[in-house]
């Protein structure tokens, strides 16, 4: 029998969110606090080469994600608070965004005022451009996106090109981990004495009581079939992410009772909307080759690589310091949408129930995100690096607002078992004509922007010939075989009030129908924000731990750091 130990609060996954609510509340010395990985230690995984969708280990997906820093428009947050989450609009967002966040500037740089903070434990900086950044920022300038150097952080400009800030600051990336380590200590001693953290322990199932009340998990340790159970005085906190938040609810029966009978899982609470409403972002990379010295791609040649690898081991300097993403855009697309009738169509529609375009999005949101590359990177399906003599770089396009939704489901009651991920990307129509539009507008840029179209020497690989592309049947074509994943899920534990069905967890985070139990991670996102979610997830995590105290009455005594 394994011995029990209890905690005050125990949070479930030390990713993004996760330690931003560990380490908040255990700033009140008098608290327990336990933190429970899945994975390992990030200290231990130095040497180690991965390919991983999901970050699983200490700083979950913002270990392994691009660092990019966009928070979206202010409009995305007040939409939140407007579906009836109090709390949720932008000026409490940008007050946790702000908090989550020390941002290093450059005397280069027009930063807005009120857009950053100053103290916060994720340290963000700015990227030096390459030529081709400076080009395509030209070109995206002439193409009517003018420079707005902030705007990504400002959360105000629609149409615009601007600079964006990377969590990455003196060549060393900044994690959730931040959060539970003094980064500066040179012996990296844990930061709170009150905060315990195990890792190797995968949640399989909140226990809940008679009165349906949280009071502890039970884990899966390593890969062994030894379980282990943790008791909790007073919530659980899940922070598992948009895959495993759902599944672990499903797995504890609290879900849609059909499913869970379908997998032999005896029905707790009746909660319909979980795993349901999964949201994504696609994007689709545009690879150019371009003429040689606008680029890194020196770095795939030769020695390079280990001579960049070497340099940045030494001096945290050098291409391997920062990020290969250069410019960023963000435009509407009306104009060219207009002359489709399925548009037009929708757009009446909406326009009478919502008074949104098509896409739920007001004239203050954009359509779509351009973000460019300084060399050749692409995910697994694009697998053509130039050779030697050559350089290529990708205009990425992200379909913000998508239409389509999928869902998270058990395929068996088996909690080693991955889920059923259905994400039905591109399952809406509109969603591929918006893309289209998105596409061939990202190349025109590309092509006949003075700063970059002189530079273009066409397709990256040749074979590719989206260059020669000159209808939206083609890049309809385009899109459907070569969109892919941003890796920003969400929505699968949607926050919202009790009059929507869909909704799993209340403007509080506490999940319906269950007492001390809240989630903390991107699935409570009612609609995915126009920008990039890793922000986000640190708000989410700061915010769900200042509720908690509020909720506990202790804020009087926090603030006393170990
Ligand atoms: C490759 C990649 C690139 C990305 N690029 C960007 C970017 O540039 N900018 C941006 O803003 N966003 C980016 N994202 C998205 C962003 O990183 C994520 O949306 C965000 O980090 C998610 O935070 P989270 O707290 O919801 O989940 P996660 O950070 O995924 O944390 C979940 C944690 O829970 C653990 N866990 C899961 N199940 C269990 C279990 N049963 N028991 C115990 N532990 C468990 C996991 O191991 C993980 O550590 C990227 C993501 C990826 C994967």
């Amino acid at each position: 029998m394994a011995l029990v130990e209890e905690y005050d609060f125990i949070v479930c996954g030390a990713g993004t969110a996760g330690p931003a609510v560990a380490a908040r509340l255990a700033e009140d010395p008098t608290l327990s606090i336990l933190l429970i990985e899945a994975g390992q230690d990030n200290v231990n995984l130095e040497n180690t080469q991965m390919k991983l969708s999901r970050g699983k280990f200490l700083g979950g997906s913002s270990a392994v994600n691009g660092t990019l820093m966009v928070r979206g428009m202010r409009q995305d947050y007040d939409d939140w608070e407007a579906l009836g989450n109090p709390g949720w609009g932008s000026s409490q967002m940008w007050h946790y965004f702000n908090k989550s966040e020390t941002f290093h500037s450059e005397p280069w740089f027009k930063e807005e005022e009120g857009a950053h903070g100053k103290s916060g434990p994720i340290h963000t900086s700015l990227h030096p451009n390459a030529p081709i950044t400076e080009a395509m920022m030209k070109s995206f300038i002439e193409k009517g996106m003018p420079l707005v150097e902030d705007m990504f952080a400002s959360g105000r400009t629609t149409v615009g090109v601007g600079h964006c800030a990377r969590s990455v600051w003196q060549g060393e990336r900044s994690t959730g981990a931040q959060y539970v380590r003094d980064s500066f200590d040179p012996e990296k001693r844990w930061r709170h004495v009150n905060l315990k953290k195990v890792f190797g322990h995968t949640v399989s199932r909140v226990i809940l009581d008679d009165s349906m009340r949280a009071v502890g998990v039970e884990t899966i340790i390593g890969d062994g079939g030894d379980k282990k159970v943790f008791r909790c005085k007073k919530e659980v906190i899940l922070s598992l992410g948009s895959y495993s938040s759902p599944k672990t609810l499903l797995l504890s029966g609290v879900g849609p009772k059909e499913d869970l009978y379908e997998v032999g899982i005896r029905p707790q609470v009746d909660v319909p909307g979980v795993g349901k409403n999964l949201e994504d972002h696609l994007t689709v990379f545009l690879f150019y080759e371009v003429k040689q010295g606008y680029t890194s791609d020196h770095l795939f040649h030769g020695s390079n690589f280990d001579k960049a690898r070497e340099e940045w081991r030494r001096s945290r300097t050098g291409t391997l310091s920062r990020s290969h993403f250069g410019a960023f855009a963000f435009t509407r697309l009306d104009e060219r949408l207009r002359k489709h009738s399925l548009w037009n169509d929708e757009l009446r529609k909406s326009q009478a129930t919502t008074g949104r375009d098509p896409m739920g999005l007001l004239p203050n949101q954009p359509h779509v995100e351009y973000f460019t590359t300084e060399r050749y990177a692409a995910p697994k399906h694009y697998a053509n690096p130039p050779p030697e003599g050559k350089s290529a770089f990708a205009n990425i396009i992200e379909l913000f607002s998508p239409r389509s939704r999928g869902y998270v489901k058990l395929k068996t009651n088996d909690p080693k078992e991955t889920p059923i991920i259905q994400h039905n990307w591109l399952s809406d129509p509109l969603d591929v004509l918006v893309y289209a539009e998105a596409c061939k507008l990202g190349a025109e840029v590309a092509l006949e922007g003075s700063g970059s179209k002189d530079l273009i020497l066409g397709a990256w690989p040749p074979e590719d010939k989206h260059t020669e592309f000159r209808t939206l049947k083609e890049w309809e074509k385009y899109v459907r075989e070569n969109a892919t994943t941003c890796f920003h899920p969400s929505g699968t534990c949607k926050m919202g009030p009790d009059t929507d069905p869909g909704a799993v967890v209340d403007a509080r985070l506490k999940v319906k129908g269950v007492e001390g139990l809240r989630i903390a991670d991107c699935s409570i996102m009612p609609k995915l924000n126009n920008g990039h979610p890793q922000a986000v997830a640190y708000a989410i995590g700061e915010k769900c731990a200042d509720m908690i105290k509020e909720d506990w009455k202790l804020e009087a005594r926090t603030g006393a750091r170990l």
